[in-house]
């Protein structure tokens, strides 16, 4: 028999040369696609593939049909994505090979989860057609999670708090790993089975690894003792820190499961009493949005420490990093986790290699999101700038809310645009108007259309001057042929009037705005990129 050196030396010959053939397959790939293109004909021409694959599967006999069909099938996929981006010839569908993968989170309060976001930036990565959806279960039916997901036809799961330990007893199988932290939050269902994995392991190693965390020979002390607190706690002990103690609102039922492992097991109460140490982890909820202001321990504790962890990464900056970073701690925050993990889940279910680099890209993508949108986004400009359009679109491409002023208030009045101007007149439609924008602001991080005039009243401007803000500018051409004759647009005058007002108003929009987009023949996406590109810009986003 080969050596295991023999066998690598041979295999990475075999790969050099299986690499080498797909470089020959895709560039034939791509005369074929130009053919097709020259002539009209559809890219994806199925009963060609079934044929091509039927041919080479009929001509083996050695039991590895079913491998020989998915490497096909893959192939073909890959081919067909190849010729697609190389010769942009885009068949009406291009069906996949395989079936869409539907997966999603388990959890009980989930509005805020930021998992399908990076999932869907990672089936993008891969050009993988799948879907991550939140299922909110309340504890009440908390026993039924498996058979749910079973029954719904799921292909996989990941499980968040506080669900991590209710789902062990209802999967098939679970992994030696898993078994051993005593925490599930990685499900995969296949024919009718589940099995139960733990990728939250492997992101806190990634975690305190690109945090600089020292574990050898350290102290920790790890706030809360639920399913994440587990995983922390395996892997500090693994690792060899020095002492690790839990602190709980529940002595006694943190005891029983894992009295063997930690070192000491203490209420809040008593961390006054601990003189200085090393690392201090937050594993509660306590903190997550919308209670951005509570924090687990107060800073009197907090100072007693080198290192502060939060597992919460929503907000980024929890109450308790900033305390932390103010009485001159080291911070890490939980996002690299959560990133780290979830394509951890990804390498079981879809096996995709779970590599730094897909981590790093996916985390810089996910920190660039939270940073643009970490504040409401005002979009202004004259009547027909497009500000309702863009920001609809611009919000659907952030996944963030879009609110209308205008629409706004039609709802709070119950009177059109045009009404309250007629009854009341355009002074009072100003304030309303004001009090609007600041009210809006309150509701949490949205993009923002203003109304065309907001400028001009002195709390309106004052206020959009403190806030982000870009001005979609046009000259009154472009805008006059959007406008005119528009009933809904109580202001809408003759084009020399207009135009006046566009000038007094140019002034005022550059002065509130903090970045100006000329639009002047651009699409609304042309100008939705634009925006998030300065967005981006203006970030030069954060270490975190
Ligand atoms: N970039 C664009 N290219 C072409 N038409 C646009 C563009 N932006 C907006 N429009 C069109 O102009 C009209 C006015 O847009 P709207 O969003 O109502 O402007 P605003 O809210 O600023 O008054 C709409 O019919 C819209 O479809
Ligand atoms: O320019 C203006 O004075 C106005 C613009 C309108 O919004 P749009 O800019 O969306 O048309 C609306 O607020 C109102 O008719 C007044
Ligand atoms: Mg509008």
């Amino acid at each position: 028999m080969r050596s295991l050196d023999e066998s690598r030396v041979e295999i990475n010959k075999i790969d050099k040369q299986l690499i080498k053939l797909l470089q020959d397959r895709l560039k034939v790939v791509v005369d074929v696609g130009i053919y097709k293109k020259n002539n009209g004909m559809e890219i994806y021409q199925s009963d060609r593939e079934n044929e091509v694959i039927e041919t080479i599967i009929n001509s083996l006999d050695t039991g590895i049909e079913f491998y020989a069909y998915r490497f096909m099938a893959t192939l073909m996929d890959i081919s067909r994505d190849f010729q697609h981006k190389q010769i942009g010839y885009s068949s009406h569908d291009i069906p996949k090979s395989l079936n869409k993968f539907k997966c999603g989170l388990i959890g009980n309060v989930l509005s805020h989860s930021l998992s399908p976001r990076i999932h869907n930036d990672f089936f993008n990565m891969f050009n993988i057609d799948g879907s991550y959806s939140l299922f909110q279960v309340p504890e009440s039916k908390s026993r039924g999670i498996v058979q749910s997901l079973k029954t719904l036809g799921i292909d996989a799961a990941n499980v968040t708090i506080p669900y991590k330990e209710v789902v062990m007893p209802q999967l098939d199988e679970i992994s030696e790993d898993a078994i051993r932290i005593g925490s599930v939050n990685t499900i995969k269902l296949v024919n009718g089975k589940s099995y139960g994995y733990n990728t939250d392991y492997f992101g806190i190693g990634a975690m305190f690894e690109k945090g600089e965390v020292d574990i050898k020979g350290n102290d920790f002390y790890v706030l809360g003792s639920g399913g994440s607190a587990k995983s922390v706690i395996r892997y500090l002990k693994d690792k060899e820190a020095k002492n690790i103690t839990v602190v709980t609102r529940n002595i006694q039922a943190a005891t029983t499961f894992l009295g063997d492992i930690v070192n000491d097991i203490i209420d809040y109460n008593q961390m006054k009493n601990i003189l200085n140490s090393y690392c201090v982890i937050n594993t509660t909820p306590v903190g997550m949005y919308p209670n951005v202001d509570n924090t687990p321990i107060d800073s009197t504790i907090i100072k007693k420490f080198e290192v502060a962890v939060d597992l919460v990464y929503r907000p980024v900056n929890t109450q308790f990093l900033i305390e932390a970073k103010n009485q001159g701690l080291r911070t890490v925050s939980g996002l690299y986790m959560l990133v780290a993990q979830a394509v951890k889940s990804e390498e079981i279910w879809l096996n995709i290699p779970c590599t730094k680099k897909i981590i790093e890209k996916l985390f810089d993508m996910l920190s660039k999101y939270l940073e643009i949108t970490k504040e409401s986004l005002f979009l202004v400009g004259f009547m027909g700038a497009g500000k309702t359009t863009v920001g609809e679109k611009l919000a659907l491409s952030l996944n963030i809310p879009f609110k209308d002023c205008d629409e706004f208030i039609c709802n709070k009045y119950g009177m059109t645009i045009a009404d309250i101007f007629e009854q009341y007149g355009e002074e009072y439609f100003r304030q309303i108007e004001a009090e609007a924008l600041i009210e809006l602001n309150s509701l949490g991080p949205a993009i923002i259309a203003t109304g065309g005039g907001c400028v001009t009243n002195n709390t309106s401007k004052n206020f959009l001057m403190s806030k982000n803000c870009v001005y979609l500018k046009y000259g009154i051409d472009t805008l006059y042929a959007r406008i005119k004759g528009d009933a809904n647009r109580p202001l809408v005058d003759n084009k020399e009037n207009l135009d006046k007002r566009l000038k007094t108003r140019d002034v005022l929009y550059q002065e509130v705005a903090k970045g100006v987009i000329e639009c002047e023949n651009l699409s609304v996406l042309n100008i939705v990129d634009l925006i998030i590109n300065r967005l981006e810009q203006d970030n030069a986003y954060k270490n975190y």
